[in-house]
């Protein structure tokens, strides 16, 4: 059943799902506009809507259907008429982030991606922390990352640079391309297979679209400079999970290139640091001094990076406040801040003593 689908990514384990909807039909989501959505069927592409049930049941943004998901609908219809949508078949990876305006709601970004790229440019937008980020960010979402460094003809120590992001990520993935040399895209294809959901990441301007259009092998999405006109990114194309002519798909959704790592967990690639932790001696340790402190250890004896520690830090920082409101997150800040000093009750007390002494 539903086999044509296959080409668009449904694999052995969304087909099964599928399977237990007697009278439904498989379809994956293709795009999104408020509410109504593109979908890929074996038919081909129709809208379609949720159900009134399916609203009336779904509790978060999340449960909504996403670029990327695979859904149960009613089935087909011709132009003019939308199908149903009655399921999400469970996803096996997610990108998320905060909902606009919400302080707790999480938004799909896009599901069902195997490989994100992670796109870093070898100028000045080459940054081993962000890059850091963005393999958390993949691994916690379920994807599998790839990095790719862009604009390699701007870069003089490739050899230096590719030492450093092997000995940070810990991965073989890495690809060097430049649009100065069409072959460097080849190994994009070796990791977009038939039936492999891609998605790219990055900062702006250091080449996804380039990319994607040499994956195209036509111009869909206008490079920068042709693209700050008054009608915004995509009035090109109106899918935002595109099927390429050798088989892979990619998701690329202006949401999908915004993605920042503010709400991703940290274990995944700093593993060697967790391991570290668990062994301090006291459960409780800070890392700032205590005896028997095995971070503190490996920072001395050098095993540890210093700079490594504090990234990971800084995003285990942001992932405290993820999902607070400022007012919550300014309260946590101060919790911090005083918890040498005994807490938020002192220092509350603290701040009224001082305010009495003017
Ligand atoms: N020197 C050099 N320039 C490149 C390379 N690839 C892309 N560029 C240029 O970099 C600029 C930005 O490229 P884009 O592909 O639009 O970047 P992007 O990441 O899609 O940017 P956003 O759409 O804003 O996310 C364009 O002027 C490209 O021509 C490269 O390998 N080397
Ligand atoms: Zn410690």
């Amino acid at each position: 059943m539903n086999n044509s689908l296959t080409k668009y990514g449904a694999d052995e384990r969304f087909l099964t799902l599928a399977k237990e909807y007697k009278d439904l039909k498989l379809a994956r989501v293709i795009s999104q506009y408020k509410g109504i959505y593109k979908i890929i069927m074996e038919e081909g592409e129709c809208l379609a809507k949720v159900s009134g049930k399916f609203m009336n049941e779904a509790y978060h943004a999340s449960d909504y259907p996403a670029v990327g998901d695979y859904v149960m609908t009613d089935g087909f219809r011709k132009k003019g008429e939308t199908s149903v949508i009655h399921r999400v078949l469970d996803r096996k990876s997610v990108f998320k982030r905060s909902a606009a305006g919400s302080k707790k709601e999480m938004q799909i970004v896009a599901s069902n991606v195997d490989i994100i790229f992670i796109c870093m440019a070898l100028n000045n937008d080459y940054n081993i922390n962000r890059l850091e980020r963005y393999m958390t960010l993949s691994w916690d979402s379920g994807a599998k990352p790839v990095i790719i460094l862009t604009k390699s003809d701007l870069s003089e120590n490739i050899d230096n640079i590719l030492n450093e992001v092997t000995s940070v990520t810990f991965t073989d993935d890495i690809i060097l391309t430049t649009n100065k040399d069409e072959s460097s895209y080849e190994k994009i294809y070796e990791y977009l297979k038939p039936g492999i959901t891609g998605a790219f990441i990055g900062s702006s301007g250091v080449g996804k679209s380039t990319i994607i259009n040499h994956l195209l092998g036509r111009e869909i999405i206008k490079t920068s400079g042709l693209r700050n006109d008054d009608k915004g990114r995509h009035t090109t194309t109106t899918r935002d999970l595109i099927l390429l002519k050798d088989g892979g798909i990619v998701i690329d959704t202006p949401g999908m290139r915004e993605l920042g790592t503010g709400f991703a967990e940290t274990s995944r690639g700093f593993e060697d640091i967790e391991e570290l932790i668990s062994k301090c001696k006291f459960s409780d340790c800070t890392h700032t001094g205590e005896p028997g402190c095995k971070v503190r250890e490996a920072i001395e004896k050098g095993t540890l990076d210093l700079r490594r520690y504090e990234n990971y830090e800084k995003i285990k920082r942001e992932n405290k406040y993820a999902g607070l409101n400022s007012k919550e997150i300014e309260k946590e800040k101060l919790n911090q801040m005083f918890k040498s000093v005994g807490g938020m009750k002192k220092a509350r007390k603290y701040l009224k003593d001082k305010d009495k002494r003017k």
